[in-house]
């Protein structure tokens, strides 16, 4: 007799106590083996309790340990994917804030007063991890919010950046904007 079973293992070969449908062909022989009521499900039917247990971010993660998570509403073209186009079409000396004929960043040393000087939002830098940014234009993008990124303008931001988002990967979100390196 034919019967078309297929495992929901990706066609790899069949999985422990998965029940697997049977289907017979009209006219056919039939087998009392295949005859058998199926097996119950080994799955319990999600509950509002369990969803929320185990949607993104995971039960132990950094982002739950923050508590209630704090997004805000971007203003229109401000997602992070509009962040990633006017990055690719964007001059780089503009994303920086510098003229156009500035050395590379990683040569550019910047002094702790120099840093303070640009705090405010339409000159805004911090640093993290040693690296100096220009977020002025990356403020509007951030998805804490304004006042959140504020926080950290015109100075050190390197802590408070890993208290609220270490999974941030911020040397790639904000590499165009890397104005040089904190020195003394
Ligand atoms: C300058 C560098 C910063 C960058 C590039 C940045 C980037 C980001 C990104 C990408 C997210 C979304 C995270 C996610 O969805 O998983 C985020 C969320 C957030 N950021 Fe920042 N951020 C910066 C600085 C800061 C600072 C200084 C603060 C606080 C004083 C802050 C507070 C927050 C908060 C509260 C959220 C929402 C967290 C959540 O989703 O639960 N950020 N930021």
């Amino acid at each position: 007799m034919f019967t078309a079973s297929r495992n929901n293992n990706g066609g790899n070969g069949p999985r422990d106590n998965v029940p697997v449908p049977t289907i017979r062909l009209e006219g056919e022989d039939i087998n009392e083996e295949d005859d058998k009521e199926t097996p119950k499900s080994p799955f319990t039917p999600p509950t509002k309790k369990s969803i929320a247990n185990t949607l993104f971010p995971a039960p132990n993660s950094i982002q739950r340990s923050l508590g209630e998570r704090r997004k805000v509403v971007l203003k229109p073209g401000h997602s992070p994917l509009d962040w990633g186009a006017l990055n690719r079409k964007t001059p780089k000396h503009i994303l920086r804030g510098v003229p156009a004929n500035t050395p590379p960043p990683q040569i550019i040393k910047i002094s702790k007063d120099e840093l303070k000087k640009h705090k405010v939002q339409h000159d805004c830098w911090t640093c993290i991890n040693g690296k100096v940014f220009n977020i002025t234009p990356y403020i509007d993008f951030h998805p804490g919010g304004v006042e959140e990124i504020m926080k950290c303008a015109g100075r050190d931001g390197t802590a408070l950046f890993y208290k609220y988002h270490s999974w941030v990967n911020v040397d790639r979100m904000l590499e165009n904007c890397m104005v040089g390196i904190l020195g003394n």
